[in-house]
């Protein structure tokens, strides 16, 4: 008897290596990568930083020689997590228009899940009942063309003032820091927007303005190295970076909770004064609120909802429509051709008015061409905000996994010499009699998104980037400090 246990002993003992085998064999086969017969092409990668090394400071520019040699479609490595990047007007069309529901939901990223409540708001929730409700909201009560009308007055004023600074600043002969007015106008305009009042003043202000910064500057950083290399999580305890983030939320919770209580106090005075009549300038907090109380669904609009979404209109319509602004007075200035083409139509229509007001701009059809120009060479997220595919899909013959995070380099798309004639040229005119926009429906040139996830505020940041742009080229006489011309980097 002891020998038949030794003998079987012995034969498991040599059959082991190869149970081994087949087990690691058939957990490698049925791997999420593998068991699509078709990934799409990958670089080679090393170990543990997989093509991580390869992205680069701008990851938008160092993915263009990766993808002429690897394809419109190839799958990269971010440390551990698999990325498909995604390069061409053909692969960006079957990701956001043929397969648009499958890549319709967002990575969950440790620092977005922190700082937004948990994925409560819209710009980087998960597809789903919920996504779709808060979307909703936003479409309809905060972004609407009506919404956005409303808040005229803020632009008009807020442009104005912005050309007070200046014009101080010129009669001094002193230079203006273009970055700096331009974060403070749009940081405004969404100040009053949201919160009915600004937040520019005093410690408050200075605390509010260094708030944003710290979120921006988290949202979009790369040092989370825990994110794509889990087992260095550990680092960014060390680093100080997740006590940062830690900090930073609970800082942003508070001033928010401030407003919100302010806010629902006012509510209930203005109650009793306005008889129930309807307030034209109600702010985003004071229309949220409302919702909240209405409470006529199934969904429940509860407080941390109603923060996450404050902070995706601070999110989405500061620092962008900023750099838009910044980056289009950049071309305009080392483009003085441009700029006195653009001076002389704004001048034309406006003729002895003071200022351009939003009446005027309907027939500025340059600027319109200057903007879209500007958008196309500088998009503010030349990535887009990341997407995730919710179930297996094949594109362009690749198979992609469930799960699978897409990065689609709109930067790359608005460059390509197969779609655009000299693309590394500042020329508004290549629009001219060319049907192509950023509406989302030529996806050559995206740099509002597309498809479901497209972003909703664009009517709100044309709004003011136009109005904004026509007044400083209307008003003054612009040049570079020192006579210096201007770099082409982005
Ligand atoms: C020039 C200004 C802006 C640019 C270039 C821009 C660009 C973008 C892009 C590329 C996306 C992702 C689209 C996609 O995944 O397909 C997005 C999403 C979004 N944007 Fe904007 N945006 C701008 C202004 C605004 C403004 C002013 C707001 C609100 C006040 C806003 C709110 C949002 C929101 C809420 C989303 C998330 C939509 C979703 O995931 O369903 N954006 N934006």
């Amino acid at each position: 008897m002891l020998n038949i246990i030794h003998l079987l002993d012995q034969r498991y003992v040599s059959i082991l290596p190869f149970l081994v085998f087949v087990y690691f064999l058939i957990k490698w086969l049925t791997s999420p990568l593998v068991a699509h017969k078709k990934p799409p092409p990958t670089p080679p990668n090393l170990p543990v930083l997989g093509n991580l090394h390869q992205i680069g400071l701008y990851p938008h520019r160092s993915l263009v020689p990766l993808a002429q040699r690897y394809g419109p479609l190839m799958l990269l490595h971010f440390g551990s997590k698999p990325v498909v990047i995604v390069s061409s007007t053909e692969s960006a069309r079957e990701i956001m228009k043929t397969h648009d529901l499958v890549f319709s939901s967002r990575p969950k990223l440790s620092v977005a899940e922190k700082l937004l409540y948990n994925l409560k708001d819209v710009a980087v929730a998960p597809y789903g009942e919920h996504w779709r409700k808060m979307r909703s909201i936003c479409v309809l009560q905060l972004l609407s063309n009506r919404r956005v009308q409303s808040f005229r007055a803020v632009r008009e004023e807020e442009v104005e003032f912005l050309m007070e600074k200046i014009q101080q600043n010129s009669s001094l002969s002193l230079p203006v820091n273009m970055s700096e007015m331009f974060s403070s106008l749009t940081n405004d305009v969404i100040c009053r927007v949201a919160f009915g009042k600004k937040y520019n003043n005093g410690e408050d202000g200075k605390k509010f303005t260094k708030l944003m910064d710290d979120l921006m500057r988290l949202l979009g950083s790369s040092l989370n190295i825990g994110e794509f290399i889990p087992w260095l999580g550990w680092v960014n305890w060390v680093n100080g970076f997740n006590a940062k983030i830690d900090r930073t939320a609970k800082d942003f919770d508070e001033v928010i909770d401030g407003i919100l209580e302010e806010h629902m106090m006012n509510n209930q005075e203005d109650k009793t004064h306005r008889n129930g009549k309807e307030d034209p300038n109600k702010d985003l907090v004071h229309i949220l609120l409302e919702l909240q109380k209405e409470n006529a669904s199934e969904f429940s609009l509860d407080r941390e909802r109603i923060k996450a979404l404050i902070l995706d209109m601070f999110l989405g319509g500061s620092d962008t429509s900023s750099t838009v602004l910044e980056w289009t007075m950049t071309e305009l200035l080392r483009h003085p051709r441009i700029m006195k083409e653009l001076q002389n139509e704004i001048r034309r229509i406006t003729h002895e008015k003071s200022k351009v007001t939003e009446d005027d701009l309907n027939e500025m059809h340059y600027l319109k061409l200057v903007i879209k120009e500007a958008l196309r060479l500088h998009p503010p997220f030349p990535l887009l905000a990341p997407r995730e595919s919710i179930q297996d899909a094949k594109i362009m013959g690749y198979d992609i996994a469930a799960g699978t995070m897409v990065l689609i380099n709109a930067w790359g798309l608005a460059r390509d010499p197969n779609t655009w004639t000299k693309p590394e040229e500042f020329w508004p005119e290549r629009f001219l009699n060319n049907p192509v926009d950023f509406k989302g429906h030529h996806l050559e040139f995206i740099p509002f998104g597309a498809g479901r996830r497209g972003c909703p505020g664009m009517p709100f940041a044309t709004a003011l980037v136009e109005l904004a742009l026509a007044n400083l080229v209307k008003n003054f006489e612009w040049s570079l400090p020192g006579g210096a011309k201007g770099t082409t980097w982005t």
